[in-house]
């Protein structure tokens, strides 16, 4: 049994009042709920004011992003001890906003998932195809690729701790939802890919988000699939009310 696990995506939204209202909004909405893992992820700069507005409830905190090197002369970039050391215990790797709009190559996300594991941070690898690629039918092969080299090195002692997330990106903030039956066919692929890359045992237990305009009126459906394990949320989880009503839903 997979428990599910919705994480919000706050993107580059929200400023320092803002993040530490939304995040205690959530603390305290979710106060009670332990049936679901729940997650935000807010801006770099908002991360420990929004950590210790969830200090105490149910509400984790991951990072929409990282970089490999542990320390030095890398101008801008941030690290998996920084991020450890402001309360994160997720962090976002290869988002498709980095991929298309950043420029990030498979290779640089497997990195990341690598170091994001050695330092002891949860790992959301995030894939998905373009509405180009998904036209030309060539969805499977894309995400394929895309969970085969960005856990390349990953061992079976480790994989539990990467979360996969399913973001077609042609879904994403675009109010077009991938119906139920579109998640579930490209979740059910990326298990079955788990399977064979490690075991059926670890394929049962890994869990895959789908991320693309979820929101409180769709999340009873996209989650009523099989193999859809939670959720990667952007634009409904900047309000307490739609964030919290899609993990009562599945609470
Ligand atoms: O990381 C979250 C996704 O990119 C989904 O964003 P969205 O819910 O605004 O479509």
């Amino acid at each position: 049994m997979r428990k599910p696990f919705i994480a919000g995506n706050w993107k580059m939204n929200k400023d320092s009042a803002g993040s530490v209202e939304l995040a205690a909004g959530l603390a305290k909405e979710l106060k009670d709920v332990d049936s679901v893992d729940v997650a935000v992820c807010p801006p770099f700069v908002y991360l420990q004011a929004v950590s210790n507005a969830v200090s105490g409830s149910p509400v984790k905190v991951g990072a929409q992003n990282m970089y490999f090197e542990a320390n030095g002369a890398f101008t801008g970039e941030i690290s998996t001890d920084m991020l450890k050391d402001v309360g994160c215990t997720y962090v976002i790797c290869g988002h498709s906003e980095r991929r298309h709009v950043i420029g990030e190559t498979d290779e640089l996300v497997n990195k990341k998932v690598k170091a994001a594991i050695e330092s002891g941070l949860l790992p959301i690898l995030a894939v998905g195809e373009l509405l180009e690629e998904r036209e030309a039918d060539k969805t499977n092969d894309v995400v394929k690729t895309q969970v085969t080299k960005g856990l390349e090195g990953v061992s079976a002692d480790d994989i539990l701790k990467v979360t996969i997330a399913y973001e077609p990106v042609w879904a994403i903030g675009t109010g077009k939802t991938a119906t139920p039956d579109q998640a579930q066919d490209v979740h059910a692929m990326i298990r079955g890919l788990i399977a064979e890359l490690y075991s059926q045992d670890v394929a049962d237990k890994i869990r895959i988000q789908y991320g693309g305009s979820a929101k409180p009126a769709n999340t009873a459906e996209l989650m009523a699939q099989p193999d859809v394990d939670g959720l990667l949320v952007g634009g409904a989880s900047l309000k307490v009310e739609d964030f919290s009503k899609m993990i009562k839903t599945v609470a």
